[in-house]
């Protein structure tokens, strides 16, 4: 299967366990990679055929300015569900990296995969 990705989306999330990470918004990013058959749109040069990346960022952005989450992990595999349903995803690798959340690291977080790439 091939694949569609978004690489280094990057926004400001309400996310933390902490009282003060309730109160502020702070740098996250988001990759994707997603799978779907690339041979068709590729044939019929027709966006109806794709994976729209753009439709799948703009997805992302909504479920992230819309919530307050408390891991990185509920957010990761927020993400994969709402693509797998919404957009017919049939496999998804999702990171979310909280940039500056931990001193001496560039980024922490998590990668999830989910569904079957066959
Ligand atoms: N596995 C995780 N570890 C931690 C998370 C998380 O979401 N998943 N979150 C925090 C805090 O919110 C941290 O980012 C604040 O600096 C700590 N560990």
């Amino acid at each position: 299967m091939d694949t569609v990705y978004v690489r280094d989306l990057k926004m400001d999330a309400r996310i933390g366990i902490y009282e003060w990470e309730k109160r502020i918004r702070q740098k996250i990013r988001v990759d994707l990679e997603m799978a779907w058959d690339n041979r068709i749109p590729a044939a019929s040069d027709d966006i109806k055929d794709t994976l729209n990346y753009k439709t799948a960022a703009k997805r992302v952005i909504q479920l992230v300015e819309n919530s307050h989450y408390e891991l990185v992990e509920r957010l990761a595999e927020t993400i994969a569900t709402t693509l797998m349903d919404d957009l017919g995803v049939p496999w998804i690798r999702v990171t979310v990296g909280k940039p500056g959340a931990v001193r001496g690291s560039s980024e922490v977080g998590v990668q999830i995969e989910r569904g079957k790439r066959e």
